[in-house]
């Protein structure tokens, strides 16, 4: 029906043919029924390794909605996305950007394009967390690189399609980038479209990519001039029919899709079987639309699909994909949530068609998590949230109940990258800003947020229902492993210089203040060297701080040995009624265990930085749940204030060289008391941190060790440059090579993922893919991936030692994998360095 409709017309605005809803929920074969707003709304993200053209295809998704009239780039630094001056110079993505657009038929796409660098990762963290499903870019070059790997394992819960990006280039390999989707990703890829060349007439020969295969549909998109003359509508479709030369890849590629598919999908089987006669052709591509959507939202199978964006290929099919088979708010993941004023209670939580999710049984129960702080200099502080349930309207009161603070909300907008729209409410599964004066010192990244739905003031009602202390598991920041020191140039530029730099952590949480207490020099440390180079660049030529920067160094911290602890209890005269016991102790694999003691479990609490844990012992004498307790502050308050203490008393550092504390335990007693009638929580802060600082004081100093940040490696070089790369790796720096493999099958996909890699080799990949001859030259059994662990002190700077060794053509790529005690004989060197 659909190729009788497009025979004898030609060319096409791209829109009209595949707006049309041609997706079914409920496993039948007919049209998508949009039944809710909500159903229309798809949060995705962009994610990839560096440079695989997460932005440029970003521009082109923006372009091709419609959203914008001219498409920019990251090579002259006018893209949509990258609007921060140090990505536009740099042409990479630091943060991510969050803008909306439609496409077909009222669905609206809310799309964040992630960085790609690993310095980065906490940003694409923080954004994956509030996520529904994601677009994977892979270089089709390449194939999978080591972030997509590592971001993939992020997102785990994540229904995701696969764009198979650059397919224009010499050496691109579709073939082989499905098969690495399989073997690395260990998933199973299903094809959508695959690519298609002709012979360019050029002196080389070079296969000219032209089109894709649309194995659903059972058409031939070709795109004409499409670098020269972008256009909405220079896309042409024509039918597959037997006499075209990519007919039987199409047919085989179906069948490889159905057969695949109906593995999940009874419906699709009794289809294929009783009424499509075993004939994949048969099939309409309603059901098998259908029958993807569901399997991909299961999890089960990942949507392939190819181009190039920078030659405008394969973009509108993409749009097509992310409407047709991510999930809208309503099918997506129901977040983590605890109830802090009672740990063991399981939240209630269920998706409703109409109204999205429901918390707690309570349709008034309006809850957010903030997920991202940026200061705009016009707009002041702006604070992005994801509306989970419930609706946040503009002029609310809202609860954090992180930190257990009440504000009014000034302004609601939604952001088009840069650009603002103010809005009067955001509704359930939606993305927004806040801004407003007061909210900057009340709510930092992964807080949650509570208001009520109907009433702007309705707090008092939620807090009738308990729900005030419900909260959406918060963001994990890893811990920041290279350091710099900073300097005021006179002591005149210090407030300001402060100013900037706490600014500069609200924003982003991976970068992390401490103070040197000897010599009372502030240090900035980060996720890597560009990391702080970035912040450092945003410091002084953004804000405008005058500041003297020392040399970029690895930060070190300070651990306690294994059994060493010391209890500190509040001295009784001075207790004016508080009492507390406080233990500090090493993590270690029995105190996270959940204990049972007394009157219920441990509260254990992660603290925002350095693996840090705050845990809180059933109180013997009160019962946050019982009616007989009814002191003034709340638990949460009580409890935001011993994690505050506690994440100041470990930043202060251990007795050797005043490092950041890592790995520690602070274990309340279940015997503490407040007087009923305490208003404050300044008391209680008070009191715990210097207990803290007790505590740690009284421990000698052998009591103590350095850790260093070792790393994960990979380093991926030709065969011929291995030798030296690994001899330079274990001599030079010290490394543990784990193992040497070929960069198209890893040692892990044949001993572990047997199952995706047989997967990969049944099923049918398209033989008319010109790209596969070319590519063979380039990738493959002579590329090696080493992989080592490595303390990161002896990989500064070691680009351009790969660069020289390998004549620019290795590659490394590296990740923080533990802290590790250094030894006696490195530790006097490292303690002079620091
Ligand atoms: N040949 C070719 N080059 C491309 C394609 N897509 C992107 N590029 C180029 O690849 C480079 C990186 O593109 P970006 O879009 O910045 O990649 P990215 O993944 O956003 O990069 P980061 O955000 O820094 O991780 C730029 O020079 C682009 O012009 C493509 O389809 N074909």
């Amino acid at each position: 029906m659909i190729i009788n409709a497009i025979k004898g017309k030609g060319r096409f605005y791209y829109s009209s043919f595949f707006g049309v809803e041609r997706v079914v929920l409920n496993g039948k074969n007919q049209q998508l029924r949009w039944n809710s707003a909500l159903s229309k709304i798809r949060n995705i993200g962009i994610v990839a390794h560096i440079d695989a053209g997460k932005t440029t295809t970003t521009e082109r998704l923006l372009y091709y909605s419609g959203k914008i009239t001219r498409m920019g780039d990251v090579d002259t630094g006018d893209t949509i996305t990258d609007f921060l001056p140090q990505e536009r110079s740099r042409g990479i993505t630091i943060q991510s950007a969050a803008i909306s657009f439609p496409w077909g038929n009222n669905c609206q796409i809310n799309l964040i394009d992630t960085p790609g660098h690993a310095d980065f990762c906490f940003e694409v963290m923080r954004t994956l967390k509030i996520l529904d499903g994601c677009v994977s870019i892979l270089d089709g070059v390449a194939g999978v690189e080591s972030q997509t790997e590592k971001v993939w394992k992020l997102s785990h819960f994540l229904p995701k399609i696969c764009f198979v990006n650059k397919m224009d280039r010499m050496g691109a390999n579709f073939n082989n980038t499905v098969k690495s989707i399989a073997t690395k990703l260990h998933t199973r890829p299903i094809l959508i479209n695959f690519p298609v060349f002709e012979k360019s007439e050029n002196d080389f020969n070079e296969p000219k990519l032209i089109g894709v295969v649309d194995i659903v549909n059972q058409v031939f998109l070709k795109w004409d001039n499409p670098v020269e003359k972008v256009s909405r509508e220079n896309i042409k479709v024509t039918p597959i029919d037997p006499e075209s030369p990519h007919y039987q890849d199409m047919v085989k590629c179906r069948e490889s899709l159905v057969d695949t598919l109906t593995e999940f999908d009874e419906a699709l089987l009794s289809e294929y079987i009783d009424v499509a006669d075993g004939d994949c052709l048969k099939i309409s591509s309603q059901m098998l639309n259908n029958s993807i959507r569901t399997s991909t939202l299961n999890r089960n199978v990942t949507p392939v699909l190819s181009g190039s964006s920078f030659n405008n290929v394969g973009v509108e099919p993409l749009l097509d994909a992310i409407r047709n088979y991510l999930p809208s708010p309503l099918e997506a993941r129901i977040p983590d949530l605890k109830d802090n004023s009672n740990p063991t209670k399981e939240v209630p939580a269920k998706v409703d068609p109409k109204v999205g999710l429901i918390i707690n049984n309570d349709k008034n129960l309006c809850m957010a998590l903030a997920f991202k702080i940026i200061t705009d200099p016009i707009r002041g502080t702006m604070i992005f949230i994801r509306v989970y349930s419930g609706v946040m309207r503009n002029g609310s009161t809202i609860y954090n109940s992180t930190n257990g603070e009440k504000l009014r909300i000034g302004k609601l907008v939604k952001m088009n990258a840069d650009k603002p729209q103010e809005i009067d409410h955001l509704s359930t599964g939606e993305i927004g800003v806040l801004t407003g004066s007061s909210i900057s010192e009340n709510i930092t990244t992964g807080d949650t947020l509570i208001s009520h739905s109907a009433k702007k003031d309705g707090l008092k009602t939620l807090k009738g229902k308990n729900e005030l202390s419900l909260q959406i598991d918060p963001i994990i920041i890893p811990p920041p492993v290279f350091s710099v020191v900073l300097e005021p140039q006179t002591l005149g530029n210090k407030d300001h210089m402060d100013t900037c730099l706490n600014r500069l952590v609200t924003e982003d949480p991976s970068l992390q203040l401490s103070k040197d207490n000897e010599t009372g020099q502030t240090i900035l440390s980060g996720m890597g060297e560009l990391h702080l180079e970035i912040a450092s660049d945003k410091l002084i030529n953004d804000m405008g701080a005058k500041v003297h920067l020392g040399k970029i160094n690895v930060f070190y911290k300070e651990a306690l040995e294994d059994a060493t602890m010391w209890e500190q209890t509040t001295p009784e005269v001075e207790s004016k009624g508080y009492h507390f016991n406080i233990r500090v102790e090493p993590l270690n694999e029995n105190n996270l265990k959940n204990h049972q003691n007394g009157k219920g479990k441990d509260l254990i609490i992660p603290l925002r930085n350095d693996n840090n844990f705050v845990i809180m012992e059933p109180n013997e004498n009160f019962d946050p749940n019982s009616p007989d307790w009814k002191p003034v502050l709340s638990f949460e308050s009580i409890v935001n204030a011993i994690t505050s203490s506690s994440l100041v008393g470990l930043q202060r550092g251990g007795k050797i060289s005043n490092l950041p504390l890592f790995g520690c335990a602070i274990r309340v007693k279940g015997d503490w008391n407040i007087p009923l009638d305490a208003e404050k929580p300044t008391e209680v802060l008070n009191i715990t941190r210097s207990l803290i600082q007790d505590a740690l004081k009284k421990l000698s100093k052998d009591q103590y060790n350095v850790l260093e940040p070792i790393m994960d490696l990979n380093v991926t070089v030709n065969t011929s440059d291995m030798g030296k790369v690994s001899q330079d790796l274990t001599s030079a720096r010290n490394a543990n090579i784990l193992s040497i493999e070929d960069s198209s099958t890893t040692s892990e996909a044949i001993n572990d993922v047997i199952e995706f890699s047989n997967y990969a080799d049944n099923m049918h990949l398209p033989k008319s893919d010109l790209s596969t001859s070319s590519n063979n030259i380039s990738r493959g059994a002579n590329i090696k991936v080493i992989k080592a662990e490595v303390p990161l002190q002896n990989m500064i700077a070691y680009n351009r030692t790969l660069r020289s060794l390998t004549q620019g053509r290795g590659e490394f790529h590296m990740e923080y994998n533990s802290m590790k005690k250094i030894n006696q004989n490195r530790l006097s060197d490292i303690l002079k360095e620091i």
